[in-house]
């Protein structure tokens, strides 16, 4: 499918309708959330591919969208991005009101939607060169300067002089970015990044990613892939046939689906009595195996002393050790279903 770049390119050609850039609050005065949205809803005749979305992007963080195929991602950053028209329910970003301020938001906004629109005949440089001189507001005196410095960004210097066609999927998806990166961001929505790289492209966009972040700009990035998420995202949201199943802080997320107690031991039945009795609940007995879920914290029962209590009732550990919780675990918690991969 054709990919497209949205920057200045699709805002407007005639600067019409466009308001100083100051009007968008920024600094000491920016808005809390980059993108808010309230009960969005998008209906294709009878699918519903958004359902009553209500979804908060904190300024600064790196957020994940995630959701297997279908779940309504790419329909929700058309919307945010002005693109399409919601059936109903509202969206803001950047504090402003979509689609209706498109024009003056999305100057401040690089996306990166289904890959980069590329011209294969031109080189990677002077796909760029087009890109800005597309962007009313880029001063041409400095348009070489700036394409140069948005490929050094993405490790492409080497290659600007190869036609686009020569580059691989990666070096094609790095050359989106850096159209993206033209001008200095304050959103950069990117759309399965990482889509169809090998894990070394992956790791090349997902170190880019952490570091565009770590200088301010907020990062909202969709991806069916629940490892990226956690490895690149501050926060996300989980999204399932339409409907937003949770958001927050990643960490909160995973700790949300806290890891099982696992016990390994020959003496399984009293191991499970010593368990039930300090608070370990949802026991489950194999062959030699007790799992369980550990007492919260409020209990001020530690693993250790779950540990020392087992030894001391004469039970043999031979293995003790709680399983770390992923985002996974959150999700299958969350929704009883695995997770689609495939794509
Ligand atoms: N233009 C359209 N007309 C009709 N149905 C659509 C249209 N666009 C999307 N849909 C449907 O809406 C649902 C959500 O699609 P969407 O592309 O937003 O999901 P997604 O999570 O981005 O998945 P993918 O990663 O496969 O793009 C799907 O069932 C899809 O078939």
């Amino acid at each position: 499918m054709p990919g497209r770049y949205l920057g200045p390119a699709v805002t407007t050609s005639s600067g019409e309708g466009k308001v100083p850039s100051t009007s968008i609050s920024t600094g000491g005065m920016a808005t809390e959330s980059v993108i808010e949205t309230d009960t969005l809803t998008k209906r294709y005749g009878k699918q519903l591919a958004v359902d009553q979305l209500s979804l908060t992007v904190p300024a600064g963080s790196v957020f994940g969208f995630l959701g297997p195929n279908g779940s309504g991602k790419t329909t929700t950053i058309r919307m945010l991005m002005g693109l399409i028209e919601p059936t109903s329910g509202r969206a803001r970003v950047l504090g402003r009101p979509m689609p209706r301020d498109t024009r003056s938001v999305l100057p401040h906004v690089g996306a990166l939607i289904e890959g980069p629109a590329l011209y294969g005949f031109l080189s990677g440089r002077d796909n760029l060169l087009r890109y800005d001189a597309a962007d009313p507001t880029a001063d041409p005196r400095t348009r070489r300067a700036r394409a140069e410095s948005a490929l050094d960004r993405v490790g492409l210097t080497a290659a600007a002089g190869k036609k686009a066609k020569a580059y691989s999927l990666g070096m094609k998806q790095r050359l989106g970015l850096a159209a993206a990166l033209l001008q200095p961001r304050r959103l950069l929505v990117l759309d399965e990044p990482t889509n169809g790289l090998d894990p070394q492209g992956m790791r090349e966009i997902r170190a880019l990613i952490r570091e565009l972040a770590s200088e301010g700009t907020t990062v909202f990035l969709s991806s069916h892939l629940l490892d990226e998420i956690e490895q690149v995202c501050t926060h996300a949201a989980v999204m399932a046939q339409g409907r937003l199943i949770t958001q927050g802080p990643v960490a909160e997320l995973a700790a949300g689906a806290r890891g099982r107690l696992v016990v390994t031991t020959p003496d399984t039945g009293d191991a499970a009595r010593v368990l039930k009795e300090l608070g370990v609940t949802d026991l489950v007995v194999t062959e030699d195996r007790v799992t369980g879920e550990p007492p919260g914290a409020e209990t001020g029962m530690d693993l250790a002393e779950l540990n020392a209590a087992l030894v001391g009732a004469g039970v043999r550990v031979r293995g003790f050790g709680v399983e770390r919780a992923s985002l996974e675990d959150a999700f299958v918690a969350l929704t009883g279903e695995g997770f689609d991969v495939a794509g």
